[in-house]
């Protein structure tokens, strides 16, 4: 069961950037910085972003997890928690302060809580939460998302798809995260000829965009089963016609990749019709949005999937796909989980620490193993259980495992 979590969250060897990964120098790939104390213990930095609604509550338990699966491993962690999001509005009036930049840019990896509620979903575009997140991506240069959706035994039933067609879904969606129509030129809203309001974005991806994160994607599918399914819209859009035209070009660098295209319209349906047909999925920034929020159901629950952003220099940002849930914010009904492997993710991909990785990994399953289950990833027959006890219940299991290895 271990291996089902591992296997998908082990596509690359690089510990702290996608220098290697990517190609991109000669230089061999750095990790993350770190100071040795007294004891002989490696000491990372890392930054807490908790933001809004459900992400303070799902932070404070991945960085208890994060800190004691750590200490089994010989590594310590300082952390800095700083304002982003409605959090940051409230505070000091923006999304994204400086000061939150500065400490993200400085430290070895970030985790994130999510961002956004209904407090602030009237503000101007620039005093959005969003806009921190997205602010926060482009700061980092983390152009890479990689979001996992594999499919525990565990939670075969809490899919919402038939068992026989859920069962042992396995894939990964490289979605590209600092470009396309999230940040493109021109935007905005305006008047008219006829007085009319009109509200546009545009999707634009330079090739260097296109080729880099395909790079990443053709990488991972070949740790992986080798094949790769680029989604795009090339049927219309300008933007896609140019992203096929060089992912395809870029296949005969990776011959032991086999490359598919689709359009975005049938991946949608493909996902949930046979989705063991996808391996790696390679897709631009607002199609990688949605179709991972398509796929973490068929995984039980949007509350179960990590993702891991990266850049080919400096810290990377890990986070939940989900957002800030306002709907049950503060109501202890939070699926911890997504963050907890979130945390994992970064151990492996931020820091290198693999073990420690695992180490999370393995209890997330013990807990699933024991039945325990928040409302929704709950079946019949098992526990139900608030985010703070699911989140006590895999720090116990850590805690056992630094007895055991006393
Ligand atoms: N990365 C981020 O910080 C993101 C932020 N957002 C923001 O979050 C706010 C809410 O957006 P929604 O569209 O409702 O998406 P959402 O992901 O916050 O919630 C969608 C549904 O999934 C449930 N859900 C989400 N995470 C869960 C968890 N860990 N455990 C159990 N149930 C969970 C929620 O209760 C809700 O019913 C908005 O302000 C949005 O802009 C949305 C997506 C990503
Ligand atoms: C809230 C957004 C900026 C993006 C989003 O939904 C995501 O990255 O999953
Ligand atoms: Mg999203």
């Amino acid at each position: 069961m271990a291996a089902a979590l591992q296997a998908n969250i082990r596509p690359v060897k690089f510990p702290a950037t996608l220098r290697a990964l990517t190609k991109q120098s000669p230089a061999p790939f750095r990790v993350r910085c770190c100071a040795v104390n007294s004891a002989g213990k490696k000491r990372y930095n890392i930054t807490l972003l908790p933001g809004d609604g459900i992400g303070p509550e799902v932070i404070s338990i991945a960085k208890n997890v994060l800190q004691q699966a750590g200490s089994l491993e010989g590594v310590e962690f300082s952390f800095r928690e700083m304002p982003v999001g409605g959090a940051a509005l409230d505070l000091v009036g923006v999304p994204l302060p400086e000061d939150t930049i500065s400490a993200a840019k400085d430290s070895d990896a970030v985790l994130l809580g999510a961002i956004g509620g209904y407090k602030w979903d009237k503000n101007e575009k620039h005093l959005k939460p969003e806009t921190g997140l997205l602010q926060l991506r482009a700061a980092l240069k983390v152009f890479a998302n990689l979001r996992p959706a594999t499919v525990l035994p565990q939670l075969v039933d809490a899919s919402t798809l038939k068992k026989e067609v859920a069962e042992g879904v396995d894939l990964m969606v490289v979605r590209e995260l600092t470009g396309g129509i999230y940040f493109g030129e021109p935007r905005g809203i305006k008047t008219n000829e006829n007085g009319e309001e009109v509200g546009f974005n545009t999707e634009v991806y330079a090739a260097h965009e296109i080729d880099r994160i395909a790079r990443v994607a053709f990488e991972t599918a070949r740790k992986r089963r080798g094949k790769l399914c680029s989604v795009d819209k090339a049927n219309v859009l300008d933007a896609s016609i140019l992203w096929r035209r060089r992912v395809t070009a870029l296949a005969a660098e990776y011959p032991d990749v086999e490359l598919s295209h689709m359009y975005v319209d049938n991946a949608a349906m493909q996902l949930v019709r046979d989705p063991k047909q996808f391996d790696t999925i390679v897709t631009n920034n607002i199609f990688g949005d949605i179709l991972s929020d398509e796929a973490s159901m068929i995984t039980g629950s949007i509350g179960m999937l990590p993702s891991a952003s990266l850049s080919d220099s400096g810290p990377g940002l890990f986070e939940p796909i989900h957002g800030s849930a306002p709907d049950i914010a503060g109501q202890d009904k939070a699926n911890p989980l997504a963050t907890i492997l979130s945390a994992a993710m970064l151990l492996k991909y931020g820091l290198g620490e693999e073990k420690a990785a695992k180490r999370i990994e393995d209890v997330v399953l013990g807990a699933l193993n024991k039945g325990f289950r928040t409302g929704d990833i709950y079946s019949n027959g098992t526990k139900l259980v608030g985010c703070k006890e699911m989140g006590e219940e895999v720090l116990k299991s850590v805690d056992s495992q630094v007895h055991a290895s006393v």
